[in-house]
């Protein structure tokens, strides 16, 4: 007797996609296969539609707790789940105080457990700080450690230096945990904004004439030099130049342990439209030019790039205005947004629907050792997408769930809507409605082997 019987949809598997039944008990896919026989407690009719795995969304910043009036678990869960993602891992800063050690990571646990509608995994922080708290992090579950090589944009999150990087690298690897690093030169990158605003610059050119792309390969560069000494496994951030991804792919072709993430950002917008649309679009690394967008879907089309991230950073909308484009937050609002770009700009680019689940789902869930989501085999948890592919869309104001109703995404025209989002086999996102309280759960990484690349 399955708790639920999916009928009828197109399956997105690694292997393909085909039309099947999903036979569901106690939260988990139990079967797959055309024409299950029943019987089940509840049938869901899913002809007509495609059921992708829930997205997991390795990157977000909801900002809880101390900064909910940014966003918000609560909020931001919602938001992801409309999107049709079922996991977040939430990075340790902007929360205030950022996760630097047990007790500011079991209060954000809590607060996941309170409010969460997706299960979440936690980061902690490697600073300067809290080098002495990262194994105590990892006792308490963290997903891997973040550290910034640029100013993280606040104060209370400071970037570890060279040799700092090189310790906690070191700590990392014998901890099992991965290093996600934002790669920036912080020399490069505010060496050049003080001259630059010396000069007077406070535009929108004048700030991506400060941040350019040799700022992120030059970082990256030492990240992996530094990965491969220390043999750390190592997560680029939302890279956003296609040197930066091909020097990491060529460093994990002669075995430095690393995956690549990118941003849907950095493949359907470019600096222009920063120019055109101003602060909505701020972020860092900055918004390129079309050469690095087609260098960037290039990658994703070959294989060099492994997961996409939202970077979801909002803020209050008094700090996203100003006329000083440099003091403006930095932070692009998108969690609502992935898996709409990837079926719309995505498929115009020549993926499958298979390679969008895999870069959505499957790889982040299995790099991160989120054991049972991001699949949809048998005994995976049933975190299933119902998307109506052929709807074409335009986004408004209205459709977002996050805090603030602020995001770059609002009057694109996407192809491919969410209908109904589970977690676990139960609805937690159906036509513009959460029919169930939330309901997410703490998610601890399972080990996962060194010598496993993404
Ligand atoms: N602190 C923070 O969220 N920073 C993020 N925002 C952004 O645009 N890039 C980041 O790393
Ligand atoms: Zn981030």
């Amino acid at each position: 007797m399955y708790d639920l019987l999916v009928r009828g949809g197109q399956v997105v598997r690694e292997g393909g996609v085909e039309q099947a039944d999903l036979g569901v008990v106690e939260g988990r896919i139990v079967d797959v296969a055309p024409e299950l026989g029943g019987p089940a407690r509840e049938e869901l009719d899913a002809r007509g539609l495609h059921v992708f795995p829930g997205a997991v969304d390795i990157h977000v910043h909801f900002n809880e707790p101390g900064r909910t009036d940014w966003e918000g678990i609560s909020t931001g869960s919602r938001a992801l789940v409309a999107g049709g993602g079922t996991v977040f891992a939430d990075m340790p800063l902007n929360s205030t105080p950022p996760v630097l050690d047990r007790a500011t990571f079991e209060a954000k646990r809590q607060a996941g457990e309170r409010e969460s509608y997706a299960d979440f995994a936690l980061w902690g922080g490697l600073t300067p700080r809290n080098m002495d708290r990262l194994p105590e992090l990892a006792g308490a579950g963290a997903v891997g450690f973040k550290a910034f090589m640029s100013h993280s944009g606040l104060e209370e999150f400071e970037s570890p230096d060279d040799y700092t990087l090189y310790e906690g690298m070191k700590a990392a690897r014998e901890l099992g945990l991965i290093v996600a690093l934002h790669a920036e030169s912080d020399s490069i990158t505010s060496g050049l904004a003080r001259r630059i605003r010396g000069e007077g610059g406070r535009g929108v050119r004048d700030y991506l004439r400060s941040r350019p792309a040799i700022a992120e390969v030059e970082a990256v560069n030492r990240a992996l030099l530094l990965a491969e000494e220390t043999e750390a496994k190592l997560h680029l951030v939302h890279l956003s130049t296609g040197r930066a991804v091909a020097l990491a792919a060529e460093a994990r072709a002669r075995g430095v342990n690393v995956s690549i993430e990118t941003c849907p950002h950095y493949l359907m917008f470019t600096g222009e439209d920063m120019e055109r649309l101003g602060a909505v679009l701020k972020c860092a690394p900055p918004l390129r030019d079309t050469a690095e967008v087609d260098a960037l879907w290039t990658a994703i089309r070959e294989g060099r790039i492994d997961t996409i991230g939202s970077d979801h950073s909002p803020s209050t909308l008094d700090l996203k205005t100003g006329e000083d484009f440099f003091s403006i937050w930095g932070g692009i609002a998108g969690v609502q947004s992935t898996l709409a770009v990837l079926l719309t700009e995505g498929r115009e680019h020549g993926l499958s629907l298979p390679d969008i689940a895999r870069l959505s789902a499957r790889t982040p869930a299995r790099r991160f050792g989120l054991a049972g989501k991001g699949r949809l085999d048998p005994g995976a948890d049933a975190d299933l997408v119902l998307v109506d592919l052929d709807t074409e869309w335009v986004h408004t104001t209205d459709d977002l769930h996050t805090r603030w109703k602020f995001s770059p995404y609002v009057g694109r025209t996407f192809r491919g809507q969410v209908r109904r989002t589970l977690l676990r086999g139960q609805t937690v996102y159906q036509d513009g409605t959460f029919p169930n309280p939330p309901q997410g759960r703490f998610l601890r990484p399972a080990p996962v082997p060194q010598e496993e690349t993404a």
